[in-house]
């Protein structure tokens, strides 16, 4: 080929041309050698030094404080001592070592020499093959981290061509409630909801161990486990500290944007977690274990204060989990937990968004007009409204960048992206494709909501709006509800959802579901429904009854509630407006709904006039009323509140007919 930078033709060598080629120029030095001199070289000799330079060493976790008062801080080197204990004894089989042997960093990387004085494992009892080696800890990674692991190890991992990371949850793409347990011990079979409507699934707490051993010994065995130390509740005074242990980088990442991230110097102070998950989610349950209904079992245990999850890798097990905690350790405190959105006005007035899912929270809790607080998962204390959690989990099938651009615009690096369906080459998201499930997600940071309110903290609400998708499309699209009214729908807990995508399912199916959130709720629903009467009598909120689904006729005939009318619909209790406007009083539910709302056809507020067919209308009401009617018969026996009356006044706010 050319040598001397000479055109070498018909591979004979640079002698004798055939046309007049121009000699190619190198360099001007004539040492025989081709020089590319467009750039200096680098300072580096091998490669291995080259990317020794790329990487800068992080910032020491400690900023060199020195002495303090009169308490010296401890060392860099003893801190992440500690640290690395802490995560041994969480990962300490029960039964044998006190704790496996971790050591810090990704075991591709090279293996770290023991330290002679390393804490690890004088075995308890008997000794396992994972006391013997290394268990890698990977802490607290940051995201560009948990993609380069997740793209590396994990099958279906992508990167989507807005930057997040797309990826799938295997056979499980939705929580399952029936596989959830929690102990039943002395004092957890006293204080909480069991029984008939409760989610609580019991279970015993030597069932808890066997589950906890084996979801232990699945880690233990990895050579490498993900470890989150995070916060949940933005309420500095009810903080609670959270560590969860994962085998998966997308379940760490999808735990560093659901809770609250730490800055480094809380990370430095976390010392021991006040709760903890072991995610072995890729590692079925024993059917022969006692309690075990499939090969998926979430079991919480409050008393230790732990949850393990078995045979599912959907994320939201995790984040929901965490969710049922927060609605046991909260009410002890007084404080009320809600499975609900909430934003907040320029002037400081907050809302909050009940529903089940699918019915708006995210949706409309997410208004380029007003600061996000949150998107799903609140605490209402004496001080105000705090969000529990640190990101927000959105729905994404049919995303429409026209409809929701900030959710939209958040679906970039750092976003997981579950279950979605895209096109291999240019990687784009196809929105409208359910092959892999309808329940597609985006997990992203709150922050990534360009006017989400950090830190995440409000004053008292001045509106509770209560939604409901109701597909028999007999619900107004909007109502104001009495106190005993609010309580009555907030009990019930009611939406309609049309049957997935079933074939020859017409029907619109009821759900009820206790504080609009039963899966997660831990006590009765009237503690909870008693502590949020209180709290909206004392601070003077007001509830409403919103419908985002049908109008016109139930699904099949009529059509979902247009997002814009719902959206002017919310814009005007926001304002205030809503509140001063005229009412008119709906037979059998007794609601009281509006003549008129700025921007919305005056016609669609009473659903009778949306309907052709006025029997069916009627016939359709009297069946969704009967179907409320049966399912508060459960709670017909509870008292709510200090005396007789609230009750009174709730049972006699339902249907009438
Ligand atoms: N009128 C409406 N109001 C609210 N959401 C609507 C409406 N019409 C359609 N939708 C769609 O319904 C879904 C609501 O889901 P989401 O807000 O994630 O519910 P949640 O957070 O309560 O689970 C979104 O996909 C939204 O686009
Ligand atoms: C993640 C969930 O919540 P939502 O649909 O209310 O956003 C869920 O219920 O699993
Ligand atoms: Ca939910
Ligand atoms: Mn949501």
């Amino acid at each position: 080929m050319a040598t001397n930078g000479e055109v070498a033709m018909n591979g004979k060598g640079t002698g004798t041309p055939k046309s007049p080629l121009r000699k190619i120029a190198t360099s001007d030095k004539h040492d025989g050698i081709c020089h590319d001199m467009s750039a200096s070289t680098v300072k580096a000799q091998t490669i291995d030094e080259l990317h020794s330079l790329q990487r800068k060493k992080s910032a020491p976790t400690t900023p060199n404080k020195g002495i303090q008062g009169s308490f010296a801080t401890i060392s860099e080197e003893e801190r992440q001592k500690q640290q690395l204990q802490s995560i041994s004894a969480s990962l300490a089989s029960l039964t044998r070592e006190t704790g496996p042997k971790v050591v810090r960093g990704d075991p591709a990387n090279k293996i770290r020499p023991i330290s002679k004085d390393h804490h690890a494992a004088v075995p308890a009892i008997s000794v396992s093959d994972s006391s013997l080696k290394f268990t890698h800890v990977l802490y607290n990674l940051s995201p560009a981290e948990l993609y380069e692991q997740a793209i590396k190890y994990e099958k279906g991992s992508f990167i989507a061509s807005t930057g997040a990371l797309a990826t799938l949850s295997g056979a499980k793409t939705g929580r399952a409630p029936r596989d959830k347990r929690v102990v039943k011990d002395d004092e957890t079979s006293e204080e909480l909801w069991w029984g008939k409507g409760s989610p609580n699934i019991e279970m015993d707490e030597h069932t808890f161990m066997v589950n906890r051993e084996r979801a232990v010994d699945y880690l233990n065995s990895l050579d490498k486990v993900f470890v989150n130390d995070q916060f949940l509740n933005w309420d500095p005074e009810n903080r609670i500290k959270v560590r969860i242990v994962s085998a998966r980088a997308y379940h760490s990442l999808f735990m560093h944007n659901m809770c609250i991230r730490p800055t480094l110097e809380e990370l430095e102070n976390f010392g021991t977690p006040d709760f903890t998950i072991y995610n072995a989610g890729q590692f079925p349950c024993n059917r022969y274990t006692h309690y075990m209904t499939s090969s998926s079992s979430i079991d919480l245990n409050l008393a230790r204060r732990e949850m393990v999850i078995l045979g599912t890798q959907y994320a939201g097990e995790m984040k929901k989990g965490l969710f049922s905690v927060m609605h046991y350790l909260m009410p002890k405190r007084q404080i009320l937990s809600l499975h609900s959105g909430c934003n907040m006005g320029k002037d400081g007035d907050v809302a909050l968004f009940f529903g089940l899912s699918g019915t708006g929270k995210t949706t409309l809790s997410t208004d380029p007009n007003r600061y996000l607080i949150g998107d799903d998962e609140h605490c209402w204390s004496e001080t105000g409204v705090s969000n529990i959690e640190g990101g927000c989990y959105a729905k994404c099938i049919d995303l429409s960048q026209e409809k929701e651009p900030d959710i939209w615009n958040a679906i970039k690096f750092g976003t997981v992206l579950e279950n979605v369906v895209f096109d291999e080459h240019t990687r784009e998201v196809d929105y409208a494709d359910r092959s892999v499930t309808e329940n597609t997600r985006a997990s992203y940071p709150i922050e990534y909501i360009p006017n989400a309110k950090i830190p995440c903290v409000g004053p008292h609400p001045k509106n509770v709006i209560l939604l409901a998708c109701d597909a028999f499309g007999v619900l107004p699209p909007v109502s104001k509800l009495s106190l005993a009214q609010t309580m009555y729908h907030f009990i019930s807990g009611y939406t309609a959802l049309v049957a997935g995508t079933e074939d020859g399912v017409k029907e619109p199916r009821a759900t009820f579901s206790a504080c609009f959130g039963a899966a997660f709720i831990m006590l009765h629903p009237t503690k909870y429904a008693a502590m949020l009467a209180e709290k909206m009598q004392k601070r003077g909120a007001t509830g409403w009854l919103v419908n985002t689904g049908w109008s016109g006729g139930s699904y099949g005939s009529g059509s979902r509630i247009k997002l814009a009318y719902t959206r002017k619909i919310i814009d005007a209790i926001h304002s205030g407006s809503l509140l001063n406007a005229n009412y008119k009083k709906t037979n059998v539910f007794g609601l009281e709904i509006p003549t008129e709302v700025e921007g919305v056809p005056s016609e669609i507020l009473d659903p009778v006039n949306t309907w052709s067919d006025k029997n069916a209308y009627n016939e359709t009401l009297l069946k969704l009323a009967g179907l409320f009617q049966n399912n508060f018969a459960t709670f017909t026996d509870y008292k709510i509140g200090k005396d007789n009356k609230l009750t009174e006044e709730i049972l006699a706010a339902g249907p009438v007919f």
